[in-house]
């Protein structure tokens, strides 16, 4: 059964934090040697982990970052210094501020991000770009997967309806999507597979312009929508960081 939990900022911040913080702690108790694998979204999400794991005094100094090893859930393909690349907005929104507090320098996470010489090349060089990221991937399940949840039922880049549902039944763990419905076209993403096998997935999605495709991901259980999909088939390893205003039209569900 999947778990929602509701909060208002700044105590959704707090609780998501939190949560990586257990996902964190259960990886380590497993393999106190081993690392941390953790997928994460771009979007919204970028500015959460900053105020959880960089600006929260409490939480910041539980982050074991140099165990830490970060991948993209889904990227976009573009040069990593490009606006709308997930990497750039990360780099900017949590590595850097990191590398700026002095008692982190040096001692941040694994970050592995798409081969940025393939972005300008053609089909050839992007599928290349795929496979080279799929092979980056760590040999066991994910840790901890971060989803967002696009106001059109989205998550990584699995995006809802034809041509990209197929990408849910794909046994490859990444996937290039290159027409995707929403800017830049060009992406890679990570599968159902890999989301199934993970020990820890949860989402993170706030703000009322999710008020409508709540309901229809928890009240009408749409499953065209691949977030509503990975509901459905989810045990309770997967959960829900919504805020009121997300959650306000959903009526099925209660959360914790
Ligand atoms: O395109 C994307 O959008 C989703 C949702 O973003 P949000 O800003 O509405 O939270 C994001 O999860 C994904 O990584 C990104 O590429």
């Amino acid at each position: 059964m999947v778990k929602v939990y509701s909060y208002k900022r700044p105590e959704f911040v707090r609780r998501v934090g939190q949560h990586i913080l257990q996902a964190q702690d259960v990886a380590f108790e497993r393999d106190p040697q081993g690392s941390f694998t953790v997928g994460i979204s771009g979007g919204s999400l970028i500015k959460t982990l900053y105020e959880a794991l960089v600006a929260d005094k409490e939480l910041a100094p539980r982050v074991k970052w140099p165990q830490w090893h970060i991948y993209f859930v889904d990227e976009r393909i573009v040069p990593l210094d490009d606006p709308d690349s997930n990497y750039g907005a990360f780099k900017k929104g949590v590595l850097d501020p990191l590398s700026h507090n002095g008692d982190h320098l040096n001692l941040g996470p694994t970050v592995y991000a798409i081969n940025e010489s393939l972005v300008h090349g053609g089909p050839e060089e992007k599928e290349k770009l795929v496979q080279e990221y799929s092979d980056l991937l760590p040999g066991k399940p994910f840790d901890l997967l971060l989803l967002g949840c696009g106001p059109d039922g989205h998550t990584c880049s699995l995006f809802p309806d034809a041509p990209h549902e197929y990408l849910l039944g794909l046994k490859e763990p990444v996937a290039y999507v290159h027409d995707s419905p929403k800017p830049p076209s060009d992406r890679i993403t990570f599968t159902l597979p890999v989301i199934q096998r993970a020990r820890d997935v949860a989402f993170v999605a706030e703000g009322s312009a999710k008020q409508d495709v709540m309901h229809e991901i928890f009240d009408k259980k749409d499953l065209s929508l691949p977030t509503a999909r990975i509901n459905s088939i989810a045990g309770d390893y997967v959960s829900w960081f919504v805020d009121p205003a997300a959650f306000e039209k959903v009526t099925s569900v209660v959360p914790e």
